[in-house]
């Protein structure tokens, strides 16, 4: 007899501008994939492996000029690649779905569309560090005031990218809007407004044709 392979899981990734509830509905889309029986993994980035949470500290503290724009990109991709490898696809081969608080498309949002240094330089140096590691499927959680909520919680204590200025994070919302015009397979945009049941609810429908 023959022993049957594990059916590899799926990955998918949460993603949109400061505050849009990613974090609250990854816990909240994980529980109702248990609840249906799959085995899940939650992850984020940057971090999500004990390397990357180590560069997640150099990236997110310190001075607006610690990096610069390249330099933050490698380190956003190096982290990434320790990542993909140390968490994420030993999950996926053991047949766990994914779920990660921003991936790729945050790199190529922040750094490549509102940081100037282009969608397709930024998306190159992320192909050398995860190879075909894209995720099965990106939601896009779309607020209008995503920003007053983070600065709430935040206290007014942004990070070193968060704190960047409304212009900025007008770039990074255009951004994911036209990386999900160009990829519709892939990404899609998920209203963020009303309660969190109702987005969780948007979430599970936007991944019907993966769930088993
Ligand atoms: N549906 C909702 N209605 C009201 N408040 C919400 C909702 N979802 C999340 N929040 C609150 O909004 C704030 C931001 O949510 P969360 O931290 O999940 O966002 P995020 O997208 O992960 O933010 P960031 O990218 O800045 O880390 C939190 O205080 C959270 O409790
Ligand atoms: C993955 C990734 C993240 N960022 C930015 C986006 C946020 O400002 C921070 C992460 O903070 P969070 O509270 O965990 O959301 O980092 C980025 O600029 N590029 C990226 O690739």
């Amino acid at each position: 007899m023959t022993a049957q392979a594990t059916p590899r899981g799926k990955f998918i990734s949460l993603e949109g501008g400061e505050g849009v509830g990613k974090s609250t509905q990854v816990r909240a889309l994980a529980q109702a994939l248990r609840e249906r029986g799959l085995e899940v993994v939650e992850t984020r980035e940057p971090g999500g492996s004990e390397g990357a949470e180590r560069i997640r500290d150099l990236l997110l503290q310190g001075a607006e000029d610690r990096w610069n724009a390249r330099a933050e990109a490698l380190l956003f991709a190096a982290a990434r690649a320790d990542h993909v490898v140390k968490t994420i696809e030993p999950a996926l081969a053991a047949g766990a779905w994914v779920l990660c608080d921003r991936f790729v498309d945050s790199s190529l949002a922040y750094q490549g569309g509102a940081g100037g240094l282009g969608v397709a330089e930024v998306r190159a140096i992320n192909a050398f560090a995860i190879g075909n590691g894209f995720p099965d499927r990106t939601l896009i959680l779309l607020l209008p005031d995503g920003n007053e909520r983070a600065a709430a919680r935040d206290r007014d204590r942004p990070d070193r990218i968060g704190g960047r200025p409304a212009d900025y994070h007008q770039a990074v919302d255009r951004a994911f809007r036209e990386i999900a015009a160009a990829e519709p397979e892939r990404v899609t945009l998920v209203d963020a407004t009303g309660t969190l049941e109702a987005v969780t609810a948007r979430l599970v429908a936007a991944l019907a044709d993966l769930l088993p």
